[in-house]
């Protein structure tokens, strides 16, 4: 099969590999022009604009796009789509908001398959996780290309309806950011606790037979064996948080309570306060007010 692939970044990248890899043929396009020469390098073939990327694609044209969430999706498509019609495929390997995902299936003239993608660069070797949705004839057609870049195929299934794959994966992520969360206090009380751990061992011990044992504790187990017991310079700050933030809206819009999921997300936004979290700072002066405890000042 022919697969042309736009973004050529950490994620599209390993969708090349894993397809040339499996014996397709790869058309690759990025803005960046070093991520194409790479990509050539590796045995795609390269397109310099959205034109001569469509050109060199067969009369059926089966497409998969891997660039950031958001605008980069619909710039993309607003170029591609004069050039589809309804025997075509398109597949949106990122992190896209479901309804977003829902609407493009409805306007693209192609078949419009929104797939979670679950793995991260650091799974290349063993594959991705695959959350597919929309029509079930194109997913079909494609599975040649999901057993590449999937585990194989048990890593790869069609949810449903437009916008279940990534419903989803929007959902997997607010699981995802729980588990760390919970990791993330485990460790703590274990850093701040009674006794002087090596937390790499603490890791390594329960990763081998443990309850809790996971591949987010295996990286718990790398961050420790790479950064040190105490994390060395790693900051107190967390990015991201679009995936999670979807999670927890839908969670109020279905009326199901989600606590551990909104609060790992409001640890993000509290950890990217400047000096410290104002309402902490608050609380801290409170204290005073009322019971003339000591207040702490900052330097
Ligand atoms: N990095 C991760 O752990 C995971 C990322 N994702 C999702 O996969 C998608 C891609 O993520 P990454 O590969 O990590 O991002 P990245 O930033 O490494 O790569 C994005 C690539 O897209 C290119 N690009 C941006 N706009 C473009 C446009 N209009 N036309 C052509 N190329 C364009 C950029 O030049 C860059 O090479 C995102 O939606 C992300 O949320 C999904 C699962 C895991
Ligand atoms: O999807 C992922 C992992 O499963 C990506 O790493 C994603 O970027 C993480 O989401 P966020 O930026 O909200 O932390």
């Amino acid at each position: 099969m022919q697969l042309g692939l736009i973004g050529l970044g950490r994620m599209g990248r390993i969708v090349v590999d894993r397809t040339l890899a499996a014996g397709h043929d790869v058309v690759a396009f990025d803005l960046d022009d070093a991520a194409v020469e790479r990509a050539a390098d590796a045995g795609a073939e390269p397109a310099d604009s959205i034109d001569d990327f469509v050109d060199r694609l067969g009369a059926t044209k089966r497409i998969w796009l891997m660039v950031p969430a958001g605008d980069a999706i619909d710039v993309t498509l607003e170029e591609l789509e004069p050039h589809l019609d309804g025997d075509d495929i398109v597949v949106d390997g990122g992190n896209s908001y479901f309804e977003d995902s829902v609407r493009r299936a409805e306007s693209c003239p192609a078949a419009y398959l929104d797939c979670g993608t679950s793995g991260g660069p650091a799974g290349a070797e063993l594959g991705f996780s695959l959350m597919v949705g929309g029509p079930q004839w194109a997913y079909d057609e494609l599975e040649p290309v999901f057993d590449a870049v999937a585990t194989g195929p048990d890593g790869h299934e069609r949810m449903g309806a437009a916008g279940s794959g990534h419903y989803v994966k929007m959902i997997h992520n607010g699981v995802e950011y729980a588990l760390m969360q919970t990791y993330g206090e485990g460790f703590e009380l274990l850093h701040e606790g009674r006794y002087d751990l090596d937390l790499e061992a603490v890791a390594s011990v329960w990763n081998n037979g443990a309850v809790i044992r996971s591949w987010l504790l295996e990286l718990c187990e790398e961050a420790f064996r790479e950064e040190g017991t105490d994390l060395g310079t790693v900051a107190d700050r967390i990015e991201g948080g679009s995936t999670g933030t979807w999670t927890v809206q839908e969670a109020l819009e279905q009326e199901v309570p989600l606590p551990l999921i909104y609060t790992a997300l409001s640890e993000r936004f509290g950890s990217r306060a400047d000096d410290g979290r104002f309402s902490r700072r608050l609380a801290n002066r409170l204290r005073y007010g009322f019971g003339r405890h000591e207040v702490p000042r900052r330097e």
